[in-house]
């Protein structure tokens, strides 16, 4: 298991330039007892990853009285466990609809045909085997990075775990995330600095992979990163499977990966208006362009090469142009053509039937913690979210004490008379009101709370 202990040689967090690499202390304090536990009893061994394999995948959406526009259409692919794979395309080629459709998370409206299937059988993914996260951060800003973690680990863990077993579960996989630094940094949102964008990509995948999930999707997770940031978190969610052992499948939608961060992928799957225009290994990517008329101009970015010539969205200059001047559109069709007969695809199609035929066992559903801890852990989180929250408990308390103390004076000593009953009346119509409109006041808060409360599910 030597290899479990290399750093990746550029392995540096761009926000702390001083520590370029991690030191061989911090690597044994990542690899701790969890890890080596699960490895030494071989649990990750026995228990298979999810083989994913979509094939003949539309998907379309209603366009009003002209029919269904398609999304996506016939696209096939697979993934599988230990292996990174890539959708990358233009902006609104459909890359977070495929995602969205293999992860089961597409909303009623949209109609699905085609084959997804998981290890082989048209199942539902289990409880706790599979973790999407999205491309916005819903952490509560107020929280610490440990808190957050901590909270849910103690929500979607299993109740027959024990609080400290949970709490071992969250800090290793903060660990495994490179965020022991920040464990007491509060995650901050605008007006309150607080961890930076890459950190809290870190945070919010290390929320999703507290239940080991053995299917990991990710929309845009270096969306807003810089270079260096986003090569920092691709690179840690890539090791993920050597360090806990679990040999995981991972998919995630990418925009505009730097060359580091793209090497980083095994497989790619590029999307033009919803076609496959290539589906193979990352490493075949440059032939196949390059032999079909399209070669990566020397000193550019092969995946920058890719999305810009399936990428029909701006007029491209054809003169300089792309292959024999072609437009972008004759571009995409011949690519698409030539990729389906292709021996990529022919492989692709193998692997594929292959996947399909395999025995394989079915996924066990595992469990979460019960709905009395759940009622407690999000009360208790609420309740330190509002106390932290100054515009929450604080500023109305003092604007409680300052309307006691001026409607104290208006209504002192009212005496016992009649009038007094209309007075008394009045005071009582006038709090009730205010206190009912001041209660609105926190409905953002509640709405944020909501949010977070939703990605847990
Ligand atoms: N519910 C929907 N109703 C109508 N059109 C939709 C719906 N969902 C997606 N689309 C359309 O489908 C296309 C693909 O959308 P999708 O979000 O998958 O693209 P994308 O490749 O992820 O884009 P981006 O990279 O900009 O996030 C877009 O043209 C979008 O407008």
């Amino acid at each position: 298991m030597s290899y479990l202990l290399q750093p990746h040689a550029n392995d540096c967090e761009p926000n702390n330039s001083s520590k370029i690499l991690p030191t061989i202390s911090e690597f044994h304090t990542t690899f701790d007892v969890e890890a080596m536990k699960s490895i030494e009893t071989g649990e990750a061994n026995q228990e298979e990853g999810v083989f994913l394999t979509w094939k003949d995948l539309w998907v379309t959406v209603s366009n009003g009285k002209n029919g269904r526009k398609p999304i996506l259409e016939g696209v096939k692919g697979y993934a599988k466990p230990g292996q990174l794979l890539a959708i990358m395309g233009p902006s609104g080629c459909g890359k977070s609809t495929l995602l969205d459709a293999l992860a089961g998370r597409l909303s009623s409206k949209i109609k699905q045909t085609g084959n997804i299937l998981i290890n082989g059988h048209k199942q539902a993914l289990a409880y706790g085997t599979s973790a999407y996260v999205t491309e916005d951060d819903t952490i509560l800003t107020t929280l610490t990075v440990g808190e957050a973690v901590y909270y849910s680990a103690q929500l979607q863990l299993p109740d027959s775990m024990s609080k400290s077993e949970k709490k071992d579960r969250a800090d290793f996989t903060i660990r495994e995330m490179g965020l022991q630094d920040a464990v007491d940094t509060r995650i901050g949102g605008c007006g309150s600095k607080g961890i930076s964008g890459g950190q809290k990509r870190r945070v919010s995948i290390c929320i999703e992979i507290l239940t080991r999930p053995k299917l990991l999707f990710l929309d845009e997770p270096t969306s807003g990163l810089d270079s260096a940031a986003s090569y920092y978190v691709m690179s840690r969610i890539s090791s993920l499977n050597q360090k806990d052992g679990i040999q995981r499948t991972i998919i995630a939608s990418i925009h505009q990966p730097s060359n580091e961060v793209f090497q980083l992928f095994h497989n790619l799957c590029l999307l033009s208006s919803g076609k496959t225009v290539y589906f193979g290994p990352v490493s075949a990517a440059n032939k196949f362009f390059s032999s079909n008329g399209f070669p990566c101009p020397s000193l550019q970015n092969p995946s920058d090469h890719f999305v810009k010539t399936v990428n029909k969205d701006f007029v491209q200059d054809t003169e300089k142009g792309l292959a024999g001047g072609l437009s972008t559109e004759e571009s995409i069709h011949i690519l698409a053509k030539l990729y389906d007969s292709s021996e990529i695809n022919h492989q692709v199609e193998k692997e594929i039937a292959q996947i399909i035929e395999r025995d394989s066992v079915s996924m066990v559903n595992g469990s979460h913690a019960n709905f009395y801890t759940q009622c407690l852990i999000l009360t208790r989180r609420s309740f330190l979210n509002m106390y932290r929250e100054v515009g929450y408990y604080w500023l109305r308390l003092l604007i409680y004490g300052a309307l006691a103390l001026s409607l104290g004076t208006m209504f002192f000593d009212i005496g016992s008379s009649s009038e007094s009953i209309q007075a008394r009346g009045s005071l009582l119509v006038f709090v009730v009101t205010f206190l009912t409109f001041i209660t609105v006041g926190g409905f953002p808060s509640f709405v944020e709370d909501m949010k977070v409360k939703v990605a847990f599910k």
